[in-house]
Formats: structure tokens, sequence, C-alpha cells
């Protein structure tokens, strides 16, 4: 299949090195607000929309894990980048595991959050069938009661609300499929592969991926380093920004803990 032209963003110095950031599953480009502004004070910051969220189109399904990194690929071309640094959370970081493990050439160092390299399949496929039939809306509430904590969730209700709002707005079938890419995707044999420096983040408390997921990965990728925030769910560089955003300045500049 051929790549899909996704919409992006870029902030930050036009000769400084490329960073990209691929969101999870659900989300857009939004969700990584709190990292951009600190990133771009020594990265240019390319966020972008994965295909059927957002304002990328939603081309016809199936995906594979494989088309979702064609499309980080043209990306590169797009801005010109022959090599950057990619940061993903989730859906995201299986995108950025595929492309370390299968571009080599075009990556720097590799930010893994809140991610997996092998899921139970079944409840992804059951969310792809549900989506079909009744699009993303009405499980918007229970997909973001698993991406903050609900203390944080009960303080941040305009969060909430622009959360449940992104799922909303996702494609239904660019959503399904890309549920599909979850369930049929599995990294386990690329983990061994990849050279990248890479650092991985759980959120202690992420019920969707628990920190189980992140530990396997960080135990099959040589050199990785491992960092679990508290309290923090799935989407933990939303509840813990300071922390997130500092571990990843420390780790793309070179200087990982
Ligand atoms: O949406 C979820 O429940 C968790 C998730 C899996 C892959 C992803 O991007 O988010």
């Amino acid at each position: 299949m051929t790549a899909t032209a996704v919409s992006y963003s870029v902030a930050g110095a036009d000769d400084a090195p490329v960073v990209v950031l691929s969101n999870s599953l659900g989300a857009t480009r939004a969700m990584w607000d709190p990292q951009v502004p600190a990133l771009a004070e020594r990265f240019r910051v390319v966020t972008y929309d994965t295909r059927g969220h957002g304002q990328s189109p939603a081309p016809a399904g199936p995906y594979a894990l494989d088309d979702l990194v064609d499309d980080v690929v043209a990306l590169l071309d797009e801005v010109g980048a022959e090599r950057a640094h990619v940061v993903g959370l989730s859906l995201g970081g299986m995108t950025g595991m595929r492309l370390a493990a299968r571009e080599p050439h075009r990556l720097d160092r590799l930010a893994l959050l809140c991610t997996s390299a092998k899921t139970d399949p079944q409840p992804f496929l059951d969310r792809a069938a549900t989506v079909r039939s009744g699009g993303t809306a009405p499980l918007a509430p229970a997909v973001v009661g698993r991406w903050l904590t609900p203390p944080y969730a009960a303080e941040h209700p305009d969060l909430v609300a622009r959360l449940e709002a992104m799922i909303a707005g996702a494609d239904d079938e660019g959503y399904a499929a890309c549920c599909e890419v979850v369930a049929r995707m599995d990294l386990r044999a690329d983990l061994g592969t990849i050279t990248a420096p890479t650092l991985v983040i759980s959120g202690a408390d992420d019920l969707a991926l628990p920190p189980d997921h992140q530990r396997a990965i960080a135990d099959g990728i040589a050199g990785a380093q491992l960092l679990t925030v508290s309290p923090g769910a799935h989407l933990a560089n939303l509840e813990q920004p300071a922390e997130v955003t500092a571990a990843l300045l420390a780790h793309l500049e070179g200087a990982s803990r």
C-alpha cells in the first residue's frame, strides 16, 4: 500500500535535530501539547495525526503496522529529515519500534511510552467491531477512563472533555483499522534487533497497557532505560508532564539516566 500523507505540525528551529512524536490510538497530535514547547527549544518537533485520526486521511483498511511506518518514513521525507528521533506512545510506540527495527538508518534515538510489543488481541478486535457498528463516541468515556487516573480526571474535567472529543473525532473505519493493527502486531522478535538508544516510560497506574508490557520491552532492547512515573495512567505524558518532558529531553540530548 502507498504511504498516506499525514497531517502534521512543525515547531522549533529549522536547523535543529528533528524529533517526531507519534500519537496513541484515538488521540491526535494535540496529546503532545504539554511536551512541544520545551522540546521545541532544542529540537525541530514534528507532531502528526496517525492515519484515521485527527486531520489525517483515513484510507480504506485493513492497515498493517508497516503501513503506519511507511507514513512516518514519508513524513520524514516530506520535512527533509534524513534521520530523526522518534517518540511514540502506545500505538505510536508500536510504530516507533517497528520503524527502529525496519528502518534503523532513519532513526537516532527512540522513546517509547505506555506501549507494548504484544497485546491480547481479542479486546481490540471486539473494539473494532463495536466502533464499526456504533462509532467511536460511545466508547470515549471508557477509553479516557484508562488514559488518566480517576483523581486526576476528577480534577481536570475540561481535559477529559477534550480527550473524549478527540476520540469521537476519529474516523470510525480508521480507528477500527488501527484497533486491528494493535491486535495483529507482534514486535517481540523485533526488540532484539533494535540498536537505537531507547528510553521506555511506564505509567504506574496504566490499566490499558500495564507496566509489565514496558518491562518486557526494556528487557528486550539492549541497553534500554526504564522509567516509571507515578501516579500516571495510559497517557502518562499528560498526567506527569514535567517529569516526562524532562526525561525525554535528557534522553534525546544523549544524557539518558
Ligand atoms: O486505547 C486503549 O485502550 C489503549 C491503547 C492501545 C493501543 C493504543 O494506542 O492505546
